[in-house]
């Protein structure tokens, strides 16, 4: 960052005779990392007075906002150039259509092409995609959205070029240019609306004319559309379109877009046959199409004509238009089954009826046996597609376990450093017969990390299974734990405030991936400094699944009677009730976040008491935070490095985490987004165990022993 401002001055105001001597604020400007150039008032760092990110170009840049500041009105779009040497403002813009949360590319104030991608999604969201993160958000202040690149070392930009294009660049240093990562209008159905109204653009129609229209419509200017020409669209074949007619069921397209949503309605948490039903009693929908989430299915219903369809040749969404019976997949029997079909059906009822019985028995039979399979699956123990390795082959590379080797200890056994003959560095995890974890922990890791793979995930290399001896095989991370920096005198000032903010986004990076990512939804239960790993970069990377909990489908909470973790960073609602969920691992992550930034140890200086640490700990901050001193908790040597305001926004951010009430604390996606955007954040309630401080400590995080709460007995509690 480049900071250069104006010494401090004052100036006499004259009232009448007398003057007085007034301090005047002093601006500063500043050059951030992200490349915004900012004007700020130097008595308080937040009331920016002037920032380039305000005032696009035609150029957009990782961390800039396109979008509408609703308080100031200011519109962030871009707008090419003249001409590929005149800056002056050509005819391209691109922005964001409020009503309807899409981006679209305009020529003029004519609709160019449209970016599908955002508009359904629920807000505020964030998706990774392709080692890029995009997000989008809507609340009182803007609505707008941002991307960045997963590397941060990338060099990358979109830009609306003067021919109308919109490209996303990348800086390829060895060749020294910039180089195309995507761009758009580039296929002939890329323009917004090229087959217009009520009809399907298939770019794979070889030979064909692209354009087609929708079920049950028809070309409303025949000789200009056989003529190859789709400008006129298509209009709906039945007579009437505020009335129903006949048009009682459904022609369900699959692999197609997401028609413009500019007229459409949007149902949350409706399921398929819901928004079916809602939209067949409604005589003026004309299709939707149903949205699967994680967090829930949503339904969109459009009232009048369908704009902007593309067929993909593989993915995408399943539309549902408006037909008439005849050409209904399913069409309601009540009223349109005609004479004729009643006919068809009895005739073919016996028939029918052998024929559904075969397939009820097919289908149970199938289902019997793909949920025998999938049971297998989750339970099956031996590692699917990972290297074994030769217990010979592991003593070679660790010099038969030599203490020389030795990386550490944990509750699984030691850690040996290795080097494989093909010289590559490997750590290896030997299960301890000893061991408190056993093979349950083991199996559970080698099956978990055989399924997932992230840059913020240390990667499991291998296994090696072998009589009585069991071992893991990592890929070494040469700068070890997290721990060994941040709580060690020596070491800690190697960790500057740009590192830790790196590491801290990495975290979280590597818990959305396993709450929401990833295909299975995994809580980690485990998540602490000695298990952030850190690489040769200093990038983080979480490790040690033993402990690790997949959840299917749509369950978000589990309970357990076997409390595992470690105190200090376990929630109230584990630590007391066994109860786990993905807002049990953000409550750890909350820890480690104020640790960061603190350099202070949550279960530290007594291990003995390690829940009277927590709640002094969180005590301390919290009231730090309430006269807002909260900046006094940072470690005494990242405060050369350090920036007070994205601090104090990740101390709020560590203070929202660890919250008393698990629906408080927000979720994975949502730090992210608040790690990397400058949105608004709310304001965090006090902090989990501060309440009861109160109570008697052993009564509510005690050290050892068994807890009865309610329908639950936890009959064990085994912390570290
Ligand atoms: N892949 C690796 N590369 C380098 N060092 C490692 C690696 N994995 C573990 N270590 C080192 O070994 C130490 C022990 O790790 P381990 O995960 O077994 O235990 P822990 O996290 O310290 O404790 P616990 O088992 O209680 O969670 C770590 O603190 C770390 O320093």
């Amino acid at each position: 960052m480049l900071e250069f401002g104006m010494q401090n001055y004052q100036k006499k105001r004259w009232f009448g005779l007398q003057t007085e001597t007034i301090p005047l604020m002093i601006p500063l400007a500043s050059l951030q990392s992200t490349g915004n150039f900012i004007l700020i008032q130097e008595e308080n760092n937040k009331n920016i007075l002037w920032q380039s990110f305000d005032h696009l170009t035609d150029t957009f840049l990782p961390h800039m906002k396109l979008g509408l500041n609703r308080r100031t009105g200011l519109n962030w779009y871009l707008t090419s150039w003249k001409s590929l040497d005149d800056p002056e403002s050509g005819e391209y813009s691109y922005r964001l259509d409020v009503n309807s949360s899409q981006f679209f590319l305009y020529r003029g104030s004519t609709r160019y092409w449209r970016n599908g991608d955002w508009p359904w999604k629920k807000v505020p969201f964030i998706v990774s995609f392709d080692m890029y993160t995009y997000s989008f958000w809507d609340n009182e202040d803007e609505i707008c959205g941002t991307y960045f690149s997963d590397d941060a070392n990338k060099i990358t930009r979109v830009v609306v070029n003067d021919s109308g294009s919109l490209q996303h660049l990348e800086w390829n240093v060895a060749d020294s240019q910039w180089k195309e990562v995507w761009s758009a209008p580039k296929y002939q159905c890329d323009p917004y609306g090229h087959c217009s109204a009520n009809s399907k653009c298939s770019p794979d129609n070889v030979n064909k004319f692209e354009c087609e229209c929708l079920p049950g419509y028809e070309p409303k200017s025949p000789t200009v559309w056989y003529q190859r020409n789709g400008s006129d669209g298509c209009k709906s074949k039945a007579v009437g379109s505020s009335h129903c007619g006949n048009r009682e069921g459904f022609l369900k397209m699959t692999n197609m877009n997401v028609p413009d949503t500019s007229g459409a309605r949007l149902g949350e948490n409706m399921s398929e046959t819901e928004c079916k039903n809602a939209c067949l009693r409604d005589c003026s929908c004309v299709a939707f199409v149903s949205i699967e989430a994680k967090e829930g299915s949503s339904c969109l219903a459009w009232h009048e004509d369908l704009m902007d369809i593309l067929e993909y040749t593989e993915s995408g969404y399943n539309l549902s238009v408006r037909v008439t019976d005849d050409l209904a997949e399913n069409p309601r029997t009540s009223k349109g089954v005609t004479r004729k079909r009643i006919m068809h059906a009895v005739i073919f009822s016996f028939a029918g009826l052998a024929l559904l019985l075969g397939m009820i028995f097919a289908y149970w039979w199938l289902k019997k046996k793909r949920k025998l399979r999938y049971e297998h699956e989750e339970t099956r123990t031996e590692p699917a597609d990972l290297p074994f390795y030769h217990l010979s082959t592991i003593i070679a590379a660790t010099d038969n376990f030599s203490p020389a080797n030795k990386l550490g200890e944990g509750g699984f056994g030691s850690v040996h450093m290795g080097r494989l003959s093909n010289g590559q560095n490997i750590a290896v995890k030997r299960l301890s017969k000893s061991s408190g974890q056993g093979v349950v922990e083991f199996e559970t890791e080698v099956m978990l990390m055989t399924k997932l793979q992230h840059r913020n995930l240390v990667k499991l290399l291998g296994c090696c299974i072998q009589g009585e001896e069991k071992m893991l095989i990592y890929e070494y991370m040469p700068n070890k734990s997290l721990d060994s920096f941040i709580f060690d005198q020596a070491k800690r000032s190697l960790l500057d405030w740009r590192k830790r903010f790196d590491i801290i986004i990495g975290i979280a990076r590597g818990l959305l991936y396993l709450h929401q990512d990833s295909r299975l939804r995994i809580i980690h239960r485990d998540l602490k400094a000695s298990n952030v790993l850190l690489d040769v970069e200093m990038n983080s990377k979480i490790s040690d699944f033993g402990m690790a909990r997949i959840f299917n489908g749509d369950k978000i909470q589990d309970k357990t009677n076997r409390v595992v973790g470690t105190f200090g960073y376990m929630s109230p609602e584990y630590a007391l009730f066994g109860k786990f969920s993905t807002k049990s691992d953000v409550f750890s992550f909350g820890v480690l976040l104020l640790e960061i930034v603190s350099g202070m140890k949550n279960n530290g200086c007594c291990p003995e008491n390690a829940s009277m640490n927590l709640i002094e700990h969180m005590i301390q901050v919290w009231n730090l935070w309430r006269e807002e001193r909260a900046l006094e908790i940072v470690d005494s040597c990242i405060k050369p490095s350090y920036i007070p305001d994205e601090t104090l926004r990740c101390i709020q951010i560590g203070l929202l985490c660890v919250q008393e009430r698990d629906k408080d604390r927000p979720t994975m996606s949502a730090v992210v987004l608040m790690l990397n955007c400058e949105i608004a954040l709310p304001s965090p309630k006090e902090p989990a165990y501060v309440l009861r401080r109160n109570y008697k400590d052993t009564d509510l995080i005690g050290t050892q022993g068994s807890y009865s709460e309610n329908e639950m007995n936890i009959t064990e509690i085994v912390a570290r």
